[in-house]
């Protein structure tokens, strides 16, 4: 047996960047978000990166894991994923505290950890074998170009707090999209007006409003009014399963030709689980249906496909892992479903782990979602991928093809050192807009 490079280092470094006050189900995300980078070095010299957002639980089970991963061979990857994720299911037996509903991200957590591991080793054997990420998924690379969708959200009046948001000046000779997405946007006209910039800036094709904020008959007159200025896009809305079921049918029935697709518009009520009112939705309105809240992990997705629940997996590589997620589009593609990316705030590693993914998925895929252009030019690596006409390009270089810029990952971090909040928690910001506001997974966030 050929001896392969060994782990020599693992750094956990969780990081933090400035966001928008941009509105969805959970609240208004705060001027800061946090991910955790996790940096493996190799004995030839390699470094090998994956990204994760950032929760306690993940820094502590990847804390953990330190003097599992350092000193082994990265030929023996898929066993310390696997002993990882047998670490994690222990860690998952723990009593739980009881949530009012569930956010978006509270399922994935336990997973973020596994996948963050197995992105990093990944890295390095793809540097090792001097052949890109995306090669060693599934059936190889597939395509050099990952088109991405534009991901709208509502923005809140940051004016109306004292949390550091950064301005967005306008300025001269700088694209209008740098200021647009710190500005309030809260009608039809300014998300279009931020659909126009994001287009004329990235190239974006199709569109997805982030719903659950306002009622539902504005948020579909908002789709509405997207597609009036984009005809040919692809447009879809994700109200996170805020609506009900009846609710979800009497806004969506009319709006084929429309709404390409629909991202979890209702989810459980009445004791049917979120599986079963998403076939009942498929089936009265004959829309398709995409999710990254019903079928996100292997138990769920078998429960999903048996009723027919599903057309669009949001294969979020962050919980399902890269393998994980294209063994999604494998199944897609041989079962006549079509694989799509679920995202949240991130940085470059994550857009090149998005990339790598879409690169190695089989058949059709739906534009993936990505958070970037809310993000994008705070870099944490050197010469990080671009969404150019709508899509992502791999950059033909071994591994994940990124280099961290050490400079921009310690200011990152320092910043993350001083936040009081270091959690995502959506419902601080909304403090500032609705006193006393609190997450109900079933109301939309502005209407209480
Ligand atoms: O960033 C957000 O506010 C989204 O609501 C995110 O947290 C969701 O997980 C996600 O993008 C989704 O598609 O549900
Ligand atoms: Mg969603």
């Amino acid at each position: 047996m050929s001896d392969t490079p060994k782990i020599v280092e693992m750094q956990v470094i969780p990081v933090a960047g400035y966001d928008s006050m941009l509105l969805n189900i959970a609240g208004a995300h705060n001027c800061y978000f946090t991910r955790i980078l996790l940096v493996l070095k190799d004995s030839a010299g390699h470094t090998g990166v994956g990204e994760a957002p950032a929760t306690g639980v993940v820094l502590k089970i990847l804390n953990d894991a330190i003097p599992h991963i350092v000193g082994q061979e990265i030929g023996i990857m898929n066993q310390l994923v696997s002993d990882l994720h047998k670490r994690d299911l222990e860690e998952n037996r723990q009593p739980k505290p009881v949530l009012p509903g569930l956010r978006p991200w509270d399922l994935e957590r336990h997973h973020n950890a596994v996948a963050v591991l197995e992105t990093a080793l990944l890295d390095l054997m793809g540097q090792f074998l001097n052949q890109p990420v995306a090669q060693l998924l599934g059936p190889g690379k597939q395509r050099d170009e990952v088109p991405v969708l534009g991901y709208l959200f509502y923005i809140a009046d940051r004016q109306k707090t004292d949390l550091e948001y950064l301005e967005g000046k306008a300025q001269a000779g700088q694209h209008p999209w740098y200021h647009l997405r710190h500005q309030e946007a809260m009608s039809h006209e300014k998300v279009v007006q931020l659909a126009e910039a994001a287009q004329d800036k990235y190239g974006f094709k199709d569109f997805k409003l982030k719903g659950g904020v306002q009622a539902g008959e504005v948020e579909i007159e908002t789709v509405r009014a997207l597609k009036k200025r984009f005809p040919q896009a692809r447009i879809t809305v994700d109200p996170n399963a805020s609506w009900s079921l009846e609710q979800a049918i009497s806004l969506c029935k009319d709006m084929h030709g429309i709404l390409s697709y629909v991202e979890d518009p209702c989810g459980a009520e009445q004791g049917f689980s979120g599986r079963e009112t998403l076939a009942e939705f498929k089936r009265a309105t004959g829309l398709p249906v995409a999710t990254n809240m019903i079928a996100n992990d292997w138990r769920q997705m078998s429960h999903a496909l048996q009723l027919n629940a599903i057309d669009i997996p949001l294969a979020d590589p962050h919980y399902w892992s890269m393998r994980g997620a294209n063994t999604i589009g494998t199944l897609c593609n041989a079962w006549g479903l079509t694989l799509g990316c679920h995202s949240n705030n991130h940085f470059d590693v994550s857009l090149a782990m998005l990339a790598h993914l879409g690169a190695a998925a089989p058949g059709e895929i739906t534009p993936f979602d990505t958070h970037w252009i809310w993000q994008e030019g705070q870099h944490l690596t050197k010469n990080p991928l671009q969404i150019k006409d709508g899509k992502l390009a791999l950059n033909g270089l071994p591994g994940l093809g990124v280099e961290l810029d050490m400079d921009a990952v310690g200011i990152a971090h320092q910043r993350y050192n001083t936040l009081r909040h270091k959690d995502r928690d959506d419902a601080i910001a909304m403090q500032y807009l609705i006193r006393g506001w609190a997450f109900d997974g079933k109301r939309a966030t502005l209407v209480r």
